[in-house]
């Protein structure tokens, strides 16, 4: 099933196109990276589809149903949601209160979760809290205050907010970005456990080679606002227009 796409998406600023003409679909449970060198359109397309950007023409379609009209949270209701947004914690909270409102915040898919409707569910809200805290290996942390998590801990927690509203589709906008080596590495793992334990689809931007081509069942290459290439990493990898494009110069 496709679950989001794009079909002649496109966003001018002005005289400049930063997206152009882009169509492009995710299917459920494909992890996909979205990569470009500096400029490409990476965020402005990651900011049309979650309609923090109007588009100039063209339409995003999430679950078959197109959302542009759609207010941002309206979309996240959908089941998407983006992570690593430091802005989505609460640092005076702890760890588990975080999740929890992460929880009861969501109001889509098969787990309906209304505290003001369903207070009686309150097990069930404690149980998937619990769940994700050891799907992002937070669970020993849960009563520590957000704000005195080291680095690395913060981000689970950002990513553990996000999935404790359940997403169909997860959004990451570089998410090791900051990170040390050794918390790199165990963010890498966690997004791929997560993936395969939640049958999770996401869409990442991310500037590290080796991340993407670790962790993208399918890579999609824009330069210039268009989509020059799209395949697994290694036809990507293989694509001479993304050589030129993108990899320039790294021929040994
Ligand atoms: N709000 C804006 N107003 C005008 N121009 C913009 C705006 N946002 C982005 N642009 C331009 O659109 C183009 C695409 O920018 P965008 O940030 O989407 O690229 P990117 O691929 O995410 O780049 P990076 O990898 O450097 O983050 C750039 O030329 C940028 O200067």
């Amino acid at each position: 099933m496709t679950l989001l796409q794009t079909e002649q998406l496109t966003k001018q600023f002005g005289g400049l196109t930063a997206v152009d003409e882009v169509d492009m679909e995710i299917e459920q449970g494909e992890g996909v990276s979205l990569i470009g060198p500096n400029g490409a359109g990476k965020s402005t397309l990651i900011n049309l589809v979650t309609r923090r950007l109007e588009p100039s023409y063209g339409d995003v379609s999430f679950k078959g149903e197109s959302i542009v009209g759609m207010d941002p949270h309206e979309v996240v209701q959908q089941g998407m949601s983006k992570s690593f947004q430091t802005a989505s914690v609460f640092p005076e909270l702890s760890v588990k209160e975080n999740a929890t409102i992460a929880a009861l915040a969501a109001e889509h898919g098969s787990f309906r979760v209304n505290f003001f409707r369903h207070r009686n569910s309150y097990p069930a809200v404690e149980e998937l809290t619990n769940d994700v805290l050891r799907s992002v290996g937070l669970y020993g942390e849960r009563e520590t205050q957000a704000d005195s998590l080291d680095y690395g801990n913060k981000r689970r927690l950002e990513l553990g907010i996000a999935l404790a509203a359940e997403p169909d589709m997860l959004l990451m906008d570089e998410p090791t970005a900051g990170m040390s080596p050794d918390e790199t590495q165990s963010t890498v793992e966690l997004i791929k456990r997560v993936k395969d334990e939640l049958d999770l689809t996401f869409l990442l931007v991310e500037h590290d080679m080796e991340i993407v081509f670790d962790i993208s069942d399918r890579i999609v290459v824009l330069n210039r606002g268009s989509v020059i290439s799209t395949g697994t990493p290694e036809e990507v990898q293989n694509d001479p227009a993304v050589q030129e494009a993108y990899l320039g110069g790294v021929e040994e």
